[in-house]
């Protein structure tokens, strides 16, 4: 755990960075008695569980509570296999998120988050060895929009980073796009990998109206590589020596909530580029991850082992080579 007199040794492969959440996971409407699962999760929890099952050697920096709960939620990063090396504890409240379906089914996150331990982190947090010596750094336009001082922690750990990978992911709750903008706009030339979604980070905070479009705006902007996310259908690719190209999603096995999908793809894909793959192969094993993912209720309600992704985006592959599958965006 985190203090001043005990470091981490190693090099991490990735660290990740960003608030822990705790997830009351309903499938319907929020009401009194309705029955729901409670998990542990937030964007970073969800991309450090994905990069450990891929095969990395991963540290997440978090602020959790000074008591049980904090405890506990340590326990659960261990058993996810992610080092707690990196892990601060404080007083104050762990923030919460409830994921629930609005009265039209789509799915909607409630925050109770204000003022958490979480949204404490800040550049003092961000130790410059740790974070220059790991082959990723992750963070997300979450840890950018809770608070000013976590947003400062992001840009630190950017300029420390050997390869800095960003993921919007715009929370509206949580943020402005003007600010949510902002932080894309300040990281995105610093970093290795940005990895926004179709159509709504793309069209609200870059203007783009198709993925090709956007991934070469962000090449533009200097990001070394790209990978838009369209749910279901696929991802546009764009990066060094890569030139613009779509990959299919693989087919879900099962969907039961949709929540750490684009989580659980950053932090496969990210694992694998770091373990050696291409863009292409490292998306492609974020493809199944994620199809993978969507079958659990909850941030990590499943995560697949390496094998399980391995063997599913093998699958996806025969498959859409028997149905003759063709890129289907420009
Ligand atoms: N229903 C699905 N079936 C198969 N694959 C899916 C499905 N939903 C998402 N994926 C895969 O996950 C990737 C990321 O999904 P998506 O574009 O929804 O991310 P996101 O919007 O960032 O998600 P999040 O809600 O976690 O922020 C997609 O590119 C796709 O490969
Ligand atoms: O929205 C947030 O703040 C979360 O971190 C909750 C979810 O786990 C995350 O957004 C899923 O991508």
């Amino acid at each position: 755990m985190n203090n001043s007199t005990q470091k981490p040794a190693a090099a991490f492969d990735v660290v990740v960075m960003g608030e822990i959440l705790v997830e009351v996971a309903t499938d319907v409407a929020f009401a009194h008695g309705v029955p729901a699962q409670l998990g542990i999760s937030g964007d970073a929890l969800n991309v450090a569980a994905a990069a450990a099952a891929a095969g990395a050697r991963v540290g997440l920096l978090s602020v959790l509570t000074d008591d049980d709960l904090g405890k506990a939620i340590a326990a659960r990063i261990v058993e996810l296999g992610i080092s707690p090396d990196l892990l601060a504890f404080r007083t104050g409240q762990q923030g919460v998120y409830l994921v629930h379906c609005d009265p039209d089914g789509q799915r909607e996150f409630s925050y109770a988050r204000s003022g958490s331990v979480g949204s404490s982190l800040g550049p003092d947090d961000v130790d410059p060895g740790v974070f220059s010596a790991a082959g990723a750094v992750v963070a997300g336009g979450i840890a950018c929009a809770i608070s000013g001082s976590s947003r400062a922690a992001v840009v630190k750990a950017a300029g420390l980073a050997q390869r800095f990978v960003f993921d919007p992911n715009f929370r509206p709750r949580l943020t402005s796009v003007e600010d949510a903008t902002a932080a894309l706009l300040e990281l995105a030339p610093r970093t290795f990998l940005v990895t926004p979604s179709f159509p709504g980070e793309t069209s609200a905070l870059l203007g783009c109206s198709t993925a090709a479009e956007a991934a070469a705006k962000l090449r533009s902007l200097g990001a070394a590589n790209v990978a838009v996310t369209c749910g279901p259908e696929g991802i546009q690719l764009e990066g060094e020596g890569q030139d613009s190209t779509w990959i299919d999603s693989i087919p879900a096995p099962a969907v039961v909530d949709q929540t750490g999908a684009g989580d659980a793809f950053v932090g496969t894909l990210t694992a694998r580029m770091v373990l050696g793959d291409t863009l292409p192969v490292a998306a492609r094993y974020g493809a199944a991850a994620a199809s993978l993912v969507v079958g659990g209720k909850g941030g990590t309600g499943f995560i697949p082992t390496l094998a399980q992704t391995r063997a599913h985006a093998a699958a996806g592959s025969a498959l859409a080579a028997a149905e003759g599958v063709q890129p289907s965006h420009a």
